[in-house]
């Protein structure tokens, strides 16, 4: 059986035979860049494959997402549709979201930003009304697991959160608002948003000057989900007139972030590098072998790709 890797580049493969030889023996890995017999490929796992070279595996059964989300193989244009897509999600890829997440409320709930920044310059700011995590109240835009593994770690430590989806998903133990008729509702119940949706055709651009202007103002925004989200002028416009008071941004449409960009240097937006929750190779690793083995006794597999939903 044998598995093609496209994530990390020609460098990783040696890793990704190391880790695959321990999880999965019976594996034939081979890297991207070789150049396999393609009717010899059973399974990809792939994050954002060149254009076509999927439709060239005529005995492919199963396509791996190297990530949670499925866009950057969606884009290509000859992907061969009937095949499932496995989105990966793993209890570590849950807890790397949920820690972001929790460092990055508290990091706009202590005013990190502007603090690093007066260090920066010698510049000694003095606090004098510090929020808690109980004064600020939380809500989550994406109810999958990567939403309610934050909500709960948010709730955990003091937070009051509550979420929101575009179906009927929802929070156990706190308030969950579901489409567009309660967004309004969401919204205006929010201090800090945070946004981890997949990105579809109905989520672009979600986080826009309609949206940003129900948030009650002085609101804070944390965006984990995807650059696609984001009408970037709209959060400049909305941070420079102190309607939003702090971004956290760790997507972008265009990634790496073009230097030119002026989200870099805004002195209320904090950037990071597309590092929320990036599971280790080991782990992915790990779990693409179960999912092969699973997929190879005939078994359901979690969290595949659902053409309707959009993710
Ligand atoms: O963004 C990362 C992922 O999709 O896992």
């Amino acid at each position: 059986m044998r598995l093609i890797i496209n994530s990390g580049g020609p460098q990783a493969t040696e890793e990704w035979r190391a880790h695959f030889r321990a999880f999965a023996p019976e594996l034939d890995v081979v890297g991207w860049h070789e150049d396999p017999d393609p009717a010899t490929i059973d399974y990809a796992l792939v994050w954002a494959p060149d254009a076509g070279r999927l439709a060239t595996f005529p005995n492919l059964k199963l396509i791996i997402s190297a990530g949670a989300g499925v866009d950057h193989i969606l884009a290509d244009p000859a992907l061969p549709r009937h095949l499932p897509i496995a989105r990966m999600v793993t209890a570590r890829t849950q807890t790397e979201m949920a820690e972001y997440v929790l460092t990055s409320a508290l990091m706009i709930t202590r005013n990190v930003k502007r603090i690093t920044d007066n260090q920066a310059r010698r510049h000694w700011e003095f606090f004098d009304s510090l929020r808690v995590a109980a004064d600020v109240r939380v809500g989550i835009m994406g109810l999958g697991h990567l939403g309610i593994a934050s909500a709960q770690l948010l709730s955990r430590a003091g937070f009051p959160v509550s979420g929101w989806s575009r179906g009927a998903s929802r929070l156990p133990d706190m308030p969950s608002y579901a489409g567009q008729d309660q967004f309004a509702d969401f919204l205006a119940n929010t201090d800090l948003l945070v946004c981890l949706l997949p990105a579809t055709e109905t989520t672009r651009g979600i986080l826009n000057r309609t949206t940003l202007s129900q948030l009650p103002k002085g609101a804070s925004l944390i965006n984990a989900g995807r650059g696609a989200h984001m009408v970037t002028q709209d959060i400049l416009d909305a941070l420079d007139s102190g309607h939003l008071d702090q971004a956290i941004l760790d997507v972008f449409e265009q990634e790496p972030l073009q230097e030119d960009s002026p989200l870099w240097t805004h002195p209320k937006i904090t950037i990071t590098p597309h590092c929320a929750a990036i599971p280790d190779r080991k782990e992915r690793a790990r779990h693409t072998a179960l999912l092969i083995a699973a997929n190879e006794r005939g078994e359901p597999l979690p969290n595949i790709y659902d053409p309707q939903r959009g993710y």
